[in-house]
């Protein structure tokens, strides 16, 4: 039987889900029940969470939580942080009480500027190009006017258009390169809108426009976050090797990319996590973050470290387009509550914020890894969803948790005392 559908989209819920439940799973209607389980008991909130996207049959948890003691240029902060993996959120809250008694977390934004591309194919002469753009420019600027009015007014709004000679890298291929400052929005839409407006008017019988849009490499909207303390306030015993070690880890990443992409995951885990709670587009982050990890051609670590004079010195330099208003930010109940735990910060004290989130994790990375090792305490926190796959009762969990205090935790050894439990009893 053919499982193609038209005019799926015209269906209501009910009847979306019911033509799912009949084509992929035999009518089963435990199916259909685990959909709605997850329904919001209040319309209101659950229409709002359908209009979200397109075809929402239910909703999808992420756990929301917080890790308290932040200490970020000597404000306090409790992050928010939704996350499916375990051990991240008290990763971060271990380190964040770590620094919170070393001078806390320095961090500052180098520059906000935001890219935008209108991508063209020409054939002509170009100096002819050239001289078009030359004088054009203006127009381009008048055409937008009116979308960029408010921004303008908020100290934002279009910086520059360049006109760029791509043809060495393909043939026939320029671009107007467009920089932007979007103040406290990500900026996507009044990015793309003002670049459909300039392309329109650029357009002419020997332009052939291909495609306007934003970039998501962001390299000049960067923020700089970083630890320091003497090396002997690292921890009380062998803080000299612990701080060579972790220096070395970080030299690992740098030189070697299946090191680095792991290691960058790790930072990505905080990052994420927060830039999720907020309600910014975390795709977007990924991709410019991965991107600047390879600025040099070869893809490196996005955190460095140092030891001078008897300082540790840890640090991240991250691009991070992010909103405190516009796309979900305001509008999804939880992300306009984490801001208002962050305290209602601009996007700029968001970017020092999240980086901070980024190298936190980071450090808890590896300080478990070139000291206990990562399963230590990954699988401590792991170790509840290990039993609660097995189906274990209430009393079953108590003592397993007890039994695995002072043992090593692997999924093997957990079965196998789940299972002699069950077995003796
Ligand atoms: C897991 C810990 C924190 C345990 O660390 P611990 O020393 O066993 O923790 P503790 O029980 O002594 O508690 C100390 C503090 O840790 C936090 N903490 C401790 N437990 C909890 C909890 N249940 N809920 C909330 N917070 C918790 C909390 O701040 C607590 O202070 P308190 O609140 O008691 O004043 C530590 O072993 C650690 O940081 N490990 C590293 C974990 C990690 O990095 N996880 C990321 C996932 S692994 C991965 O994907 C990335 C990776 C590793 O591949 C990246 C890479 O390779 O670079
Ligand atoms: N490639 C990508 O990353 C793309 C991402 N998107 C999506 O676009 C959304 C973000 O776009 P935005 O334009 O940021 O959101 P948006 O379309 O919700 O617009 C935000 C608007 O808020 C207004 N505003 C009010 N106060 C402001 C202030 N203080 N500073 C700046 N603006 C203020 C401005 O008019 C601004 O244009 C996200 O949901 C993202 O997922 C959309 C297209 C492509």
């Amino acid at each position: 039987m053919s499982k193609t559908v038209s005019g799926f989209s015209k269906l209501n819920k009910l009847e979306k889900i019911d033509w799912l439940v009949s084509t992929y799973f035999n009518n089963e209607n435990s199916v259909k029940q685990v959909l709605m389980q997850y329904w919001n008991s209040n319309p209101v909130l659950q229409d709002l969470h359908d209009d979200f996207i397109e075809n929402t049959i239910s909703n999808f948890y992420l756990p929301f939580g917080v890790a308290p003691n932040f200490v970020i240029n000597g404000k306090d902060y409790t992050l928010p942080m939704a996350i499916e993996e375990s051990s991240v959120v008290a990763a971060a809250s271990l380190v964040a009480k770590f620094w919170s008694t070393r001078g806390g977390f320095k961090a500052e934004v180098i520059s906000t500027t935001k890219i935008g591309q209108v991508h063209f194919m020409y054939e002509g002469e170009k100096t002819e190009l050239q001289n078009y753009f030359a004088d054009k420019k203006e127009q381009l600027f008048k055409v937008t006017d009116a979308i960029t009015q408010n921004m303008r007014k908020r100290g934002g709004g279009i910086l520059d258009i360049e006109l760029r000679d791509k043809t060495s890298e393909l043939e026939n291929y320029y671009q107007l390169y467009v920089t932007f400052e979007t103040v406290d929005s990500m900026g996507a839409n009044f990015i793309n809108s003002c670049l459909e407006a300039i392309a329109n008017e650029f357009e002419k019988e020997d332009i052939q426009i291909v495609m306007s849009i934003l970039s998501n490499y962001v390299p000049e909207c960067l923020v700089h976050a970083e630890v320091s303390c003497k090396v002997e306030d690292l921890y009380a015993e062998n803080s000299e090797l612990f701080a060579q070690k972790f220096v070395q880890a970080v030299q690992i990443a740098n030189a070697e990319p299946h090191r680095a992409v792991t290691h960058n995951k790790g930072i990505m885990n905080g990052i994420d996590a927060v830039v999720i709670a907020t309600g910014n587009d975390f795709r977007a982050i990924e991709a410019g973050a991965h991107a600047f990890a390879a600025k040099s051609g070869s893809y490196r670590s996005l955190t460095n470290a140092n030891i001078e004079n008897g300082i540790f010195k840890f640090w991240i330099e991250i691009p991070l387009a992010v909103g405190t208003v516009g796309g979900l930010t305001k509008l999804h109940p939880l992300s306009k509550l984490s801001l208002k735990l962050l305290g209602n910060p601009s996007a700029k004290e968001l970017m020092e914020i999240i980086a901070v989130a980024g190298l936190a994790q980071n450090f808890a990375a590896l300080r478990a890894l070139t000291t206990t090792g990562i399963q230590k305490g990954h699988m401590k926190m792991h170790l509840t969803n290990i039993i609660k796959q097995l189906g274990a009762s209430e009393e079953e969990k108590e003592y397993l948790i007890n039994y695995f205090e002072n043992k090593t935790i692997t999924h093997n050894a957990v079965v196998e005392a789940y299972n002699k439990l069950v077995g003796d009893n």
